[in-house]
């Protein structure tokens, strides 16, 4: 069977002047659909890089990424950003609300993505994370908590094959955790590939698998 998301052999330098960073050296892995699995590893050891290449918002030095079978590195922008539109969902720190829109408006127009598979629609995304009395609000007036499963409602909105999420739960207390940490067992549940980085104990206690990265390598 076709893993939903394959990376093999991926290496990702930074340079800044005379200083190179080496963030990822051979991460190979699988996840395969329904698989629940967390990348954890300490502060720098590669997480963030790591997601960023498999979702192909960034580019590996070397080895490569396959989302549902098709190459999604070494590829055009235009071609990468299709596979994603199509396959992938993405949660990142830096959160994908757009802060003038609601949270209603936010699906909608995520919805209208050109590429876009219709996906479930916006009431019953709402719904599945709770924010159904929430849908009018922005982005700024919305708690942590909130902001959290409106982001993953927008990352579910094309009922992607992969989730990539990074840290959802990083800012949460623990009930409001717990309540994400439902969401994504649910969709691993539905069929999805889920990978999350995270620091968090609860998260990894609930994954399929934890798979540890330090100084950009696996470890056993
Ligand atoms: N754009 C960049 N330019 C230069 N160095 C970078 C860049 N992005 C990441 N790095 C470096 O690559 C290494 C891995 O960073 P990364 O953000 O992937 O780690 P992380 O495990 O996600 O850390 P954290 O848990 O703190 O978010 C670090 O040494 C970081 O400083």
């Amino acid at each position: 069977m076709t893993a939903a998301l394959e990376a093999e052999s991926l290496y990702r330098f930074f340079r800044a002047g005379d200083e190179e960073t080496l963030a990822l050296r051979g991460v190979s892995l699988t996840v395969g659909a329904g698989e629940f699995a967390v990348v954890a590893g300490p502060s720098g050891s590669g997480k963030s890089t790591l997601l960023a290449c498999l979702a192909g918002l960034d580019e590996p030095d070397g080895g490569t990424v396959r989302i549902a079978g098709e190459p999604m590195s070494h590829r055009p922008e235009t071609v990468r950003a299709r596979l994603r539109a199509d396959h992938v969902g993405v949660l990142f720190q830096s959160g994908n609300l757009l802060a003038h829109l609601t949270v209603a408006q936010n699906l909608a127009l995520c919805r209208k993505l050109p590429s876009r598979k219709p996906g479930p629609d916006a009431d019953r995304l709402l719904e599945a994370v709770g924010l159904t009395t929430r849908a009018h609000a922005r982005p700024a007036e919305l708690s942590g908590g909130e902001a959290a499963r409106a982001g993953l409602a927008l990352a579910l909105a094309a009922d992607p094959a992969v989730l990539l999420a990074d840290e959802p739960t990083g800012e949460l207390d623990s009930v409001t955790e717990a309540q994400i940490l439902d969401l994504l067992l649910h969709r691993a549940a539905l069929g999805t590939a889920v990978l999350v980085a995270s620091h968090s104990p609860a998260v990894a206690a609930s994954a399929d698998r934890v798979i540890r990265l330090s100084d950009g390598k696996v470890t056993p």
